[in-house]
This record gives C-alpha cells, sequence and structure tokens, in this order.
C-alpha cells in the first residue's frame, strides 16, 4: 500500500526516478536513431535535388540500384524501434512489482477529497495548486506550498471517477466539473498519458447530475457530448430520456436532491471536528485561564530531579498535558528508523477483531524495548513522567504510526468502551492513559483534536501528550473523544504507549468521590 504512509510515498519516488532513466535511455536511443534516419532522407534528397536527378553517372547509376535493392529494405525493416521500445518496456517490468495498484489510486484520491472536506478547501484552487478556503477569500490560504502543482484535465477526472464509483455525486460533481473545463481547453490535443476524455468527463459528469436531481444540466452535458461524438446511440437516448423526464416533471429542472457529502461514520461529531481541524492548534482564548499553565515538573522521581520536564497544563477536565521536548532530534530519527521496516497498514479494534479502515489512514508498528537501548530509555523517562508501572503486560509495546497522503484518525476512544473488546486480551485491564510523542512536525494539518474538550494541540515535534482515557473508577471518560485530523502537507509520525489499569493499583488510586 502506498498512499497509507508517506515513507512508502517516498519510496515511490525512487521507483518514478527508475522508470525516468529507463526512459531517458529509450529517448536518446530514438532521437540516435530518428538522427541517423534523417542523415540517410537528406542524403538520398540531395541526389535527387542535385546531379542525381541524371542517372548518367555509372557511379550514381550503381547506388540507386543499390540503394533500391538493398539500403531502403534495412532502413525500412530496421529492429531498432523494437528493440528501443522492448528494452523501455523491459525497464517497465523490472519495477512492475513496486508499483502502486489501484486500491492506492483510490486511496489517494479520496485523500484528496477528505483534505477538500475536512478543511473546506475549494476544488478550483486546489486544481490551481493552491489550498485555499472554498468560502471567504479573505481567510488566508490553509497551506502555501514553496512550487505550485496545478492538476491536469486527467488528473481531476480519476478524482472524478473514483467518487463516481463510490456513487458519491457530490465529490464525482466538483471534480468532473474541474476535468470538463480543462478538457475543454485542450479539445484536440491528445496526451499519450491521459486515461480519459472531454468525451468521457461530459459522460460520467452528465450522469452525475442527473443522479443528483439536475436533470437540465445532465441534459446539457449530454447534447454537448453528442455534438463531439454523434452516433454514440447510449447517450442520444439519455439525451431523449432527460426530455421526457423535462416535459413531464420541469420542476426537476434544477432541484439539486443528491448534492450533500456523503455520510461518515462519525457524522454525529463531524463538524465539531472539523471545526478543530481547520483552526490549527490556534485558540488563544483558552492562554487566559490561569489554571492552565506551563511549569517544570519533576513528579517526586530521582530521574527527573536534574532534568525537570517542561509540562503546559492544556486542559483539566478531562486531565491533558503537552510535555515539551521530551525526546532529543536524535532519538526521535532512531525510533522512526527502527520501525521503518516494519511499518503496516494500522488496523482498528471491531468488535473481536482487528481490521484496517477507512477512518484510520496510517503505517504502524510496534517495538519492544528488546530492540534497541533507545527504546528502554524511553521507557525509563515515561515511567518517570508518569508515576506509573509501564512494565509489560502493564503497557503495550510502543507503537509507531506514520501517516499517508491525507493521513488521519477520525474521531476515537483509545479505550475499550466494550468489553469484548481485543484490548482485554493483554489480560491487564482497560487501557488507562496515553502518552503519545511526536516524532516529527507537518507543513499543515495533522493536530490531535479533542472533540468534546474543544482542544486542537498542533504537531509540536518531540513533545509527548499526556492524557487519562478512564476515570479514577474505572469508567471510561466519554470527554477523551480524540482524533488525528488528516496531514495536509508534511510527513507525520507519532508513537503511543498505552498504559493499562492493571499495575497501577497503588499509583493511581480511587478519589473519595466514587463518580471521580
Ligand atoms: O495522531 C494523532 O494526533 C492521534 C493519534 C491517535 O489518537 C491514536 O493513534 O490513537
Ligand atoms: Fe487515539
Amino acid at each position: 500500500e502506498t498512499f497509507s504512509s508517506m515513507l512508502s510515498v517516498r519510496q515511490a519516488l525512487a521507483t518514478e526516478r527508475r522508470l525516468l532513466r529507463h526512459l531517458g535511455a529509450y529517448l536518446e536511443a530514438e532521437t540516435h536513431r530518428l538522427k541517423d534516419l534523417q542523415r540517410f532522407y537528406n542524403k538520398v534528397q540531395d541526389l535527387h535535388q542535385g546531379a542525381g536527378g541524371s542517372a548518367a553517372n555509372p557511379l550514381l547509376a550503381y547506388t540507386l540500384i543499390k540503394r533500391l535493392q538493398s539500403d531502403w529494405l534495412n532502413v525500412v525493416h530496421s529492429l531498432e524501434a523494437s528493440e528501443n521500445t522492448q528494452a523501455l518496456k523491459n525497464g517497465y517490468t523490472q519495477v512492475e512489482k513496486d508499483l502502486p495498484e489501484f486500491e492506492d489510486l483510490e486511496g489517494a484520491a479520496r485523500a484528496l477529497m477528505r483534505l477538500q472536506d475536512v478543511y473546506a478547501l475549494s476544488v478550483k484552487g486546489l486544481v490551481k495548486g493552491v489550498f485555499q478556503r472554498a468560502s471567504g477569500t479573505h481567510l488566508p490560504d490553509i497551506y502555501s506550498p514553496g512550487q505550485l502543482f496545478p492538476l491536469s484535465a486527467d488528473d481531476c477526472f480519476l478524482v472524478g471517477k473514483v467518487a463516481y464509483d463510490m456513487e458519491d455525486y457530490y465529490h464525482s460533481i466538483a471534480w468532473l466539473e474541474e476535468a470538463v473545463s480543462l478538457f475543454r481547453v485542450s479539445y484536440g490535443e491528445w496526451n499519450t498519458e491521459d486515461e480519459g476524455s472531454l468525451e468521457d468527463a461530459l459522460d460520467h459528469l452528465a450522469f452525475s447530475y442527473f443522479k443528483a436531481g439536475n436533470v437540465s444540466h445532465a441534459l446539457s452535458l449530454s447534447r454537448e457530448f453528442l455534438h463531439y461524438d454523434p452516433s454514440n446511440k447510449r447517450i442520444a437516448r439519455n439525451v431523449l430520456k432527460y426530455e421526457r423526464f423535462l416535459v413531464e416533471s420541469p420542476e426537476r429542472a434544477t432541484a439539486e436532491v443528491g448534492l450533500q457529502r456523503p455520510n461518515v461514520t462519525h457524522l454525529q461529531t463531524r463538524d465539531l471536528y472539523e471545526e478543530l481541524c481547520q483552526t490549527l492548534g490556534s485558540q488563544p482564548t483558552q492562554y487566559q485561564i490561569p489554571a492552565l499553565h506551563c511549569s517544570y515538573e519533576t513528579n517526586d522521581s530521582p530521574y527527573l530531579i536534574l532534568q525537570p520536564v517542561k509540562r503546559e497544563l492544556l486542559r483539566l477536565q478531562p486531565y491533558v498535558a503537552l510535555y515539551h521536548d521530551f525526546v532529543s532530534d536524535l532519538e526521535a530519527e532512531q525510533i522512526k528508523g527502527l520501525a521503518a521496516p516494519w511499518l503496516q497498514r494500522s488496523v482498528v479494534a471491531s468488535e473481536e477483531k482487528q481490521q484496517k479502515a477507512e477512518y484510520r489512514i496510517s503505517k504502524s508498528a510496534w517495538l519492544k524495548d528488546t530492540v534497541d537501548p533507545v527504546i528502554v530509555s524511553l521507557d525509563q523517562r515515561i515511567a518517570a513522567l508518569t508515576g506509573l508501572n509501564i512494565r509489560p503486560p502493564y503497557a503495550e509495546y510502543l507503537q509507531v504510526v506514520n501517516y499517508g497522503i491525507g493521513g488521519h484518525y477520525e474521531p476515537h476512544f483509545d479505550h475499550a468502551t466494550s468489553r469484548k473488546s481485543p484490548l482485554y486480551r493483554m489480560k491487564s485491564g482497560n487501557r488507562l492513559a496515553t502518552v503519545m510523542i511526536y516524532l516529527s512536525s507537518v507543513e499543515a494539518g495533522g493536530s490531535t483534536a479533542f472533540i468534546y474538550a474543544n482542544l486542537s494541540v498542533p504537531v509540536v515535534k518531540n513533545a509527548a501528550l499526556f492524557w487519562w482515557n478512564l476515570h479514577r473508577n474505572g469508567a471510561g471518560n466519554g470527554d477523551t473523544l480524540h482524533a488525528g485530523c488528516p496531514v495536509l502537507a508534511g510527513d507525520k509520525w507519532v508513537a503511543n504507549k498505552w498504559i493499562h489499569e492493571h499495575g497501577q493499583e497503588f499509583r493511581r488510586q480511587c478519589g473519595p468521590d466514587p463518580n471521580d
């Protein structure tokens, strides 16, 4: 899977460089071949225009006969062209096993739609390469890339087609509109690499509008199709069908019943979630609450006396704290390096099973402390910071996560909400606390949003975020519902340490209030 982690995307970059080298070699060989053909052509052309027009000279007569008997045969039946093509194809075959599959293209296209939705981006802007809000152009762009990468008509067509194939006409219309506009501009020019054409885009767009209830749009696009390809019987039938529709129920001319974003799993919290993602962690009003402050903490641990941790208290209910400079740049690099070879598509707990899901797009790996001393020392620091027992089985191994294109983790709880959850297989109770370390920075997006706490924590490289998932009485704290916002630009890495209930009996005791 290429789209679900940025590390794999980087590997894909290397794959394309290999293909480029093969195409470069091919172009060079073909240029050489054409140059040689041109030389032969010029030579014979000159003969015909000069003295060669007459055959008086026996030398000329001889070369004419030779050319016609032998030279032309060699030129016309040369194998060089097919040898060059074959070499190019062989090069392709060599990298074929590393190429992304259709599932990856689909995943990457859905990522673009996700970014469009969560960050309320204008599709028109995206197509031009800018990250502009869909409404209110007075807002600054959410991300300004150093270099603009506009999309082609065919790029837009394929995003639209992925949406279309999912019967998601809300997105297919937006993207196919752009595809149609761009294909119209370049009509008549054909790019070898293109999968779609103006006709394909019109066809899909017309049907999307029809499904969305806008029959008059469907009709005019289908008529435009027939203008380019009058012999297409299916489209001609559609035109008749749409015309009849409009005569029978003219009120359906422009009604757009289906133009709503498709339902997602966490619809109830969607608006809150997206708003938090869009604020990108800037909530200045919170700085006015004096209880939320920064401090140096030793937590009564001898380990921290010489080097206290820098705590920024972000929320009291639920308790969320950010510990700055919890790891060093070197440690972060080492941890990513140790995890890289083991990354696999992340799974989520679903009933009793673990499976991959659209609402969690990343790759992850588990690191035991035996793999490297850097993990041992990290565990020591986590134990000192939390005052909790994190020896197995009281805590899980370190989970290192790398997000992919538009990678995210939609609102969820870290603790189990059902007794059947696979989390209980460790037989050490529920997940009491989470320590999440940011191992990278990102260029835009990717903050950690606590939905009900109205808190959006930006990615702060090397910092560790801590929160209690359970109340002191062991019940899950519903206010810890949280999410990893889609990464808009950059390569986001985090490491999770989940600490369980058992083993903490004397370290986090029940409060006097049973509801606490
Ligand atoms: O990446 C994030 O910001 C959140 C990750 C998370 O919640 C998780 O991995 O459980
Ligand atoms: Fe989480």
